[in-house]
């Protein structure tokens, strides 16, 4: 935890808690876009639990992501993924930084909307690409042009990722200014219907 991230904005942290009101926060959006990241730092700014999917799939089914990818392929990988978000949205209230995909898929995409709050970092290519061509555990983009498969992606989930409840530009500013930036969007919420609320 940085020291930034806890005592930059408590009032601002207590407030996004307060619009919250004991429902999940789900974090969306495409590969690089800083869920994983972005989502532990707003959790620890709420003091609510932080649990990342893709490690929790990784976790329950001892194997890594590409390894699940390559072994079943994506739609059993899809499924198991419906089935641990559905678990670990009744189990909150939690931050929840999903995979890329799952909020594309219509079963997820579902559960989130009844179990929580959504929120979509959405960031640029240019922006994504830096990020994730530093590294390659990410099976879909073990293509021959991953940032072409990448601009794909982001032509055809873009439109389902605007479904979020919020939406956060990631960019590249520090890591505790995104997350002050999502949870100002969160507390931005006061007011606003709290429907689906977990008790
Ligand atoms: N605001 C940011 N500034 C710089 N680098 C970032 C920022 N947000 C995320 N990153 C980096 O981008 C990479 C992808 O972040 P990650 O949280 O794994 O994305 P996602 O879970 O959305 O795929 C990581 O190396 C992370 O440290
Ligand atoms: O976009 C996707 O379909 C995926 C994104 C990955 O997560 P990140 O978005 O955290 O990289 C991971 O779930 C898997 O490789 C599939
Ligand atoms: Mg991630």
């Amino acid at each position: 935890m940085t020291e930034a991230a806890t005592s930059a904005a408590p009032a601002l942290s207590e407030k996004a808690r307060i619009a919250l009101g004991g429902r999940n926060l789900v974090f969306v959006g495409l590969m690089g876009a800083g869920k994983s990241v972005i989502g532990r730092l707003v959790a620890q700014s709420l003091s609510i639990p932080f649990i990342d999917t893709d490690a929790e799939i990784e976790r329950v089914s001892r194997m890594t992501i590409a390894e699940l990818f390559a072994a079943y392929g994506e739609a059993e990988f899809r499924a198991l993924e419906t089935r641990v978000i559905e678990r670990l949205l009744r189990g909150g209230p939690r931050v929840i930084s999903t995979g890329g995909g799952a909020f594309i898929n219509e079963n997820t995409r579902r559960q989130i909307k009844l179990g929580g709050v959504s929120v979509w970092l959405k960031a640029d290519l240019d922006v994504l690409w830096e990020r994730v061509s530093k590294r390659d555990h990410r099976p879909l983009l073990k293509t021959e042009n991953p940032k072409q498969t990448l601009e794909n992606l982001m032509k055809q989930r873009y439109p389902i990722y605007a479904e979020a409840d919020l939406i956060v530009q990631s960019e590249n500013v520090r890591k505790d200014v995104m997350a002050n930036q999502v949870l100002s969007a969160v507390a931005g919420m006061a007011g606003r219907s709290s429907e689906g609320e977990l008790q």
